[in-house]
């Protein structure tokens, strides 16, 4: 019997790069085949030509022996090909259930009891009446991979489907995978988790700079040697020295409680929080537990209001009622959780981009935008970030994940924030990628800046945090100091145990 799918010569090039270069690829039947390959290395748009959302320039698809031309991811539905993305793909206005009823045939109402028979059968639970703008980012990626099971697919199209899931969450979505392969459906799994592609992946097929350059079965590497397969080194993770904080305070949240206006929102109750300069703190919780609520009141994207109660300082100063350019003024650099939208507009080139948070640092002047200075500065943070791109009029939204990832994040150190609050700061990067911005972190740390993260990323959160803080529900946790504590002992209190333990630091 013919493989799956397979594809012979695929190339597709974009006016800057040529981001698929004579693709030879074989997926069988009922594997899981994984997909690696740094970042820019041109595996989304490999997945891209698979579902049908951009067409090849040369090569050809056989799917089930038969060539096809997949002209839109309707028709690749239609064959049996689904894909949850990267970015999601869904109408905030409408509930889960009608998001589905656009892919899905069936009434809203028997969508509605599938949604939940799938969700527990899967370890997905979803309300399919809730409106998914008000839904976390990690519940988002449930509507997308119920929306493909309902749809039975043959090959389902797996984006870097952890980065938003909590350990037992990943462990669960490991458990559909594999009953969805147990029934025949292959699966084609991108990844930069090096260790999950180990446990869960049958094969795996390596990308660089457009190019097959290798295949392997992970289980049978390491860590190192996938790594290395990939990015051609060995990644050294950042030596952490213990913090040598400064007896001031530089971020204070008091007693913070706070009702959102999102009626779906997370209420968050007497929060409080300490960040000197000189140290990393750390905040990990399952995402959709008031992460959001908190950061959007710390950058200013949400004020203050009637019934908000307790204070925000910086430096002494409150600033619960200040605007986000008054806060940037006084030092304050944010990376929020979404790339696309918050932290960058994908229609604007990287100059520009530039342009909307380093403004004040040089790149106008009276009013009158500096060009040479910001495009120097665009170009810095490129070089200095090695961010995969076709320059500094690249739109931000042609560049991968990845590459926008790390733009972003260089942009905000490069304005030396003497507080940077970051949230999934290395969400969808390759290891070295991620290992550089942590070791970049740190190196700020260790030059006075107060830096407070917000990570699903255990792992990352012991890399570099000096103290850890859990959230759940809206609270969060007393602080503990990362070196005496265990990943255990975080994993409970993601679960709420803090609220009836005492004796944290
Ligand atoms: N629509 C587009 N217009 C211009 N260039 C694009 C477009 N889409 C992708 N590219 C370029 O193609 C290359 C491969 O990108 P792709 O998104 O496939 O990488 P990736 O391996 O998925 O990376 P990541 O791990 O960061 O998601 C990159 O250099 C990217 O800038």
């Amino acid at each position: 019997m013919s493989a799956l799918l397979q594809l012979r010569g695929i190339s597709k090039a974009y006016p800057a790069v040529i981001a698929n270069d004579q693709i030879d690829l074989d997926i069988q039947r009922g594997e899981i085949h994984a997909i690696l390959g740094e970042n820019g290395a041109g595996k989304s748009t490999l997945m891209k030509l698979i579902y049908g959302v951009s067409q090849p320039d040369e090569g050809q698809i056989l799917w089930q022996g038969q060539p096809v031309s997949i002209r839109s991811p309707s028709q690749a539905r239609s064959l049996g090909i689904g894909m949850v993305f990267q970015h999601f793909s869904l109408f905030e206005s409408l509930t889960v259930a009608q998001n589905i009823a656009l892919a899905v045939k069936g009434s809203i109402k028997s969508l509605s009891a599938q949604v939940e028979e799938v969700g527990e059968r899967f370890g997905l639970p979803l309300s399919a009446d809730t409106v998914v703008h008000s839904l976390s980012v990690g519940e988002r990626q449930r509507v997308e991979i119920i929306r493909c099971i309902l749809q039975k697919p043959k090959l389902l199209i797996m984006d870097e489907p952890t980065s938003v899931l909590p350990p037992q969450g990943v462990q669960q979505l490991f458990e559909t995978l594999r009953t969805l392969r147990e029934d025949g459906c292959s699966i084609l799994y991108i990844s930069h988790k090096l260790d999950e592609i180990r446990q869960l992946c049958d094969n795996a097929t390596i990308l660089r700079a457009g190019k097959v350059v290798g295949s392997t079965q992970p289980a049978s590497q390491s860590n190192e040697s996938l790594a290395r397969m990939m990015i051609g080194r060995t990644i050294d993770p950042p030596a952490h020295a213990p913090a040598v904080p400064d007896s001031r305070i530089r971020l204070s949240i008091q007693n913070l409680q706070h009702e959102p206006i999102d009626p779906f929102g997370t209420t968050l109750k007497k929060v409080s929080l300490q960040v000197s300069p000189g140290e990393i703190v750390g905040i990990a919780g399952v995402s959709g537990n008031g992460q959001n609520e908190l950061m959007r009141l710390i950058s200013g994207e949400v004020l203050f209001a009637g019934k908000d109660i307790g204070d925000i300082r910086f430096d002494d100063t409150s600033i619960k009622t200040l605007p986000p350019t008054k806060r940037r003024l006084m030092g304050l650099g944010f990376v929020p959780e979404e790339r696309l939208g918050r932290g960058a507009v994908p229609d604007l080139s990287l100059a520009y981009n530039a342009l909307l948070t380093a403004y004040r640092h040089g790149l106008t002047k009276l009013g009158m935008i500096r060009f040479g200075a910001m495009h120097r500065f665009a170009q810095d943070c490129i070089e200095d970030n090695d961010v995969r791109c076709g320059g500094i009029q690249s739109m931000a939204g042609s560049l991968s994940g990845g590459n926008l990832q790390k733009f972003i994040v260089g942009r905000e150190m490069a304005l030396q924030p003497t507080l940077l609050v970051l949230s999934q700061p290395t969400w969808g990067l390759d290891v070295g990628a991620a290992n550089n911005i942590r070791t970049a972190l740190l190196k700020m740390r260790d030059q006075g800046a107060a830096v407070l993260v917000v990570s699903e990323e255990l792992e990352e959160l012991f890399e570099i945090s000096d103290r850890l803080h859990v959230m759940y529900d809206g609270n969060l946790s007393p602080s503990l100091q990362t070196r005496d504590t265990s990943s255990t002992q975080i994993g409970r209190w993601m679960t709420g145990e803090f609220l009836h333990e005492s004796g944290a630091a």
